[in-house]
């Protein structure tokens, strides 16, 4: 809660309550009615001192400056109204372009916090443990995302790609689908176009997917080097111990483009005959260059790699995927495009981790390199990468999941300065599980409820949190959160609540039913 101080110098001091600390006299250590009470006696309640001392953290000077001067006794504290001071603690009008009005203020019901969109290409990461509100709230953030207003009368939306882990954002493709973009809300009416890439045996097989759009990748947008990595990755879990097969297969491709004038690799993954021609090339190569006993294991490789074909068809649907065209970032970027890509079981049936984490790297190259070109041509483009479950694609070492090679090229995304354009907003129930290098370039963070195990860690990452804030990160209740960093307006973290009624597009995702479903299921009812 906040509180004003009115000092008797003339200024306003905004302070935060960090503490209440009540004082009873009858219960302090050896107060003179211990002994009575040892007894059973009855003493009078209403003879002894009371109060309550709260502690304040001072925050800012009313308007918007740092605090010049402690406050002294006697100053008084005045609770506040918001409405009346929001120009003097923001610095900016309820309606000013170019922020986003997110949450409430902890203690108050409609009292939103800007966030400053211009601060968006400084990255983001959203923590939270399950069930702390994170894919909730991460939505609400969509939706605001989704109608930034730009002047007087035109809202604009920010291009998004998102990687949906456990589907908890397809419902913004079923909304827009069954609102036909005519009568959507309007707070979220200036989105282009949301799609849902699925994998493509999940859009042949399920009838209800038929049709969607299909995850697709082109692997000739990897370099060589990249290739052979992937393959190698796929095939042993981790690059450790494979300089040799990396190598072999890297000088088995430079040949076979150099000399037998093979522009696409990618077609050796997807044709049986051409496969044929790459293995024959492999097993004939001089062995000086690729030691004979290091070709069956890179025989192995590509083998288990042609498996990514066969479960999947995500190579063959290179032709008819929008992922692998050319102009698909322009598109997105252009029309403010929502792409989900669906890593969730319905939309990712059985497919293993490695697969997605191929995905991932392809994705992260294609955004990469676009966003490169983006920069060298002088064009501006902005978007933002949201990944939920990022510690599958950006771990850590100390995550007990094989590296992945996306990691790569995340980590060079994270790295680009605030003019690349392309941001990532990393969302993760366990943020000591993320590569350290992604997560020191995030500059803004949303923290729910966390694992005590991970305390130390998200307070080298935000740079440090108030100890009033910091003792709550391990029990606040869901929905509610600390937001600190570049994108908030004030220079100190804020503690909010989102409430429900925020949600525009609802979110049936993470709701369980568990008494009345064992119930029915008791009584013979299977659904
Ligand atoms: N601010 C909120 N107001 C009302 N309900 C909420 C709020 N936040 C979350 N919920 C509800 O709580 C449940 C869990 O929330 P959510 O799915 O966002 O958790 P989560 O942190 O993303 O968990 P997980 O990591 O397991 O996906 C959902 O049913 C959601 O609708």
């Amino acid at each position: 809660m906040l509180v004003l101080v009115a000092t008797k110098m003339g200024s306003k001091i905004l302070a935060r309550v960090a503490k209440i600390v009540p004082f009873n006299a009858y219960y302090t250590e050896d107060d003179p009615w211990s002994e009575a009470r040892r007894k059973g006696l009855h003493i009078p309640d209403n003879i002894a001192r009371k109060y309550e001392i709260c502690e304040l953290d001072l925050l800012i000077q009313l308007p918007n400056t740092e605090v010049n001067y402690p406050p002294k006794p006697g100053d008084e504290v005045l609770k506040i109204d918001l409405e009346e001071h929001y120009e003097d603690i923001f610095g900016i009008s309820r309606d000013e372009p170019g922020y986003i009005w997110f949450g409430t203020l902890f203690g108050y019901k409609k009292a939103p916090i800007p966030l400053d969109i211009e601060k968006v290409p400084m990255h983001m990461a959203v923590f939270g443990t399950t069930g702390s509100g994170k894919s909730f709230s991460t939505g609400v953030l969509i939706e605001k995302f989704m109608g930034i207003k730009a002047s007087e009368s035109r809202a604009v939306s920010f291009p998004m790609m998102i990687i949906d882990a456990n589907g908890d954002y397809l419902e913004y493709d079923k909304y827009f689908k069954k609102h036909d973009y005519g009568d959507v809300d309007p707070r979220i009416s200036p989105v282009g176009w949301v799609k849902r890439f699925v994998f493509p045996h999940i859009a042949n097989e399920n009838h209800e997917l038929m049709g969607e759009p299909v995850i697709g990748i082109d692997l000739d947008r990897l370099s060589v080097k990249e290739m052979a990595e992937t393959i190698v990755m796929y095939y042993k879990g981790s690059l450790d111990g494979a300089e040799l097969q990396v190598n072999g297969i890297v000088t088995l491709f430079e040949y076979i483009k150099e000399n037998l004038g093979y522009e696409s690799l990618h077609d050796f993954f997807v044709d049986d005959d051409s496969y044929e021609e790459l293995i024959r090339e492999l097993r004939n190569f001089d062995n000086k260059r690729i030691a004979s006993a290091t070709k069956p294991a890179i025989e192995r490789a590509f083998e288990k790699f042609r498996e990514i074909e066969y479960n999947y068809g995500i190579l063959s649907a290179k032709s008819e995927s929008e992922l692998t065209r050319d102009d698909f970032i322009d598109d997105i970027t252009e029309n403010g495009g929502i792409a989900i890509i669906d890593f969730s079981e319905e939309g990712a049936t059985g497919v293993d981790i490695q697969v997605k984490q191929l995905v991932m790297t392809y994705l992260a190259n294609l955004l990469f390199n676009k966003f490169s070109k983006y920069k060298i041509e002088n064009r501006t483009r902005y978007l933002i990468f949201l990944i939920e479950e990022a510690q599958n694609f950006i771990p850590d070492r100390s995550y007990p999941i094989s590296s992945s090679l996306a990691k790569n090229k995340l980590s060079l995304i994270a790295t680009q300065g605030r003019k690349f354009g392309l941001s990532l907003c990393i969302v993760t129930q366990r943020p000591s599980f993320i590569d350290k290098i992604v997560l020191s370039m995030c500059n803004t963070f949303f923290i729910h409820r966390i694992s005590p195990d991970d305390v130390s860690y998200v307070r080298t990452a935000t740079g440090g949190l108030p100890s009033s804030l910091e003792n709550r990160l391990t029990r606040l209740t869901q929905g509610h959160m600390i937001v600190t960093g570049q994108m908030n307006k004030l220079p100190f973290p804020m503690m909010i609540k989102i409430p429900k009624s925020d949600r525009i597009v609802p979110h049936p995702m993470g709701t369980t039913d568990v008494v009345s479903t064992l119930k029915r299921l008791r009584e013979g009812f299977e659904y």
